[in-house]
């Protein structure tokens, strides 16, 4: 059955609140210490916004996509809530964080090539609203050495994910070219 405006208004909405919800002590490490639901909020607008993505699946999943990785939010709740085509997006966007570092970065770049074209589009998202960021202000404790760490990390995430959105991609290669990332 399809989902009516009124339908597709609740769910986003459950959504935002849930995210809010569950990041709501949580801040950004930018000077200011933002909230850090701007962030999942900011994913999900460059989706709509630039992406032009109409894909309430993939909003939803943008919305929700930390609050496994960073809350006390479980998958088996996502399900419950959002059901399982939601858990799965945010499942392949979320890294386990109970392995060392180094790893959890290595594995983003072997498991890009073969997200779903959802997850592939968070992670696009995910990728230009951090780095933007960076661009920005440097997050508190991080060296200029970890912020180009970051960006030549995040070109290696982004070169396997390649052919699924040209706007965001586009607007990520301005980015690395800027911070002679190649
Ligand atoms: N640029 C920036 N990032 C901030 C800021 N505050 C929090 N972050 C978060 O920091 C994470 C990147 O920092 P790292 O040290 O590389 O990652 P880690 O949290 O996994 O250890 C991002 O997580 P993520 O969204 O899960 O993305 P990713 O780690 O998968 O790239 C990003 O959302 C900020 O002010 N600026
Ligand atoms: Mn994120």
């Amino acid at each position: 059955m399809s989902q009516s405006p009124g339908d597709i208004i609740e769910i986003v909405i459950k959504c935002v609140n849930f995210a809010a919800v569950k990041h709501k002590d949580q801040r950004r490490l930018d000077p200011e210490s933002s909230p850090y639901i701007n962030h999942p909020i900011g994913v999900a607008y460059i989706l709509t916004n630039e992406a032009k993505i109409t894909d309430v699946d993939v909003i939803q999943a943008a919305l929700l996509h930390d609050t496994v990785e960073d809350t006390n939010a479980t998958f088996e709740e996502i399900e419950n809530e959002f059901g399982p085509k939601i858990r799965s997006i945010v499942e392949e966007v979320t890294d386990d964080k109970s392995l060392p570092k180094q790893e959890r970065k290595l594995l983003q770049i072997k498991h890009a090539p073969t997200s779903s074209y959802e997850a592939k589009l968070v992670k696009l998202a995910d990728k230009l609203y951090n780095l933007r960021d960076l661009e920005k202000a440097t997050p508190k404790r991080w060296t200029p050495y970890r912020v180009q760490e970051y960006f030549a990390w995040s070109k290696k995430v982004v070169d396997g994910l390649r052919g699924t959105n040209q706007a965001m991609e586009d607007s990520l290669d301005e980015l690395f070219k800027k911070r002679n990332v190649s």
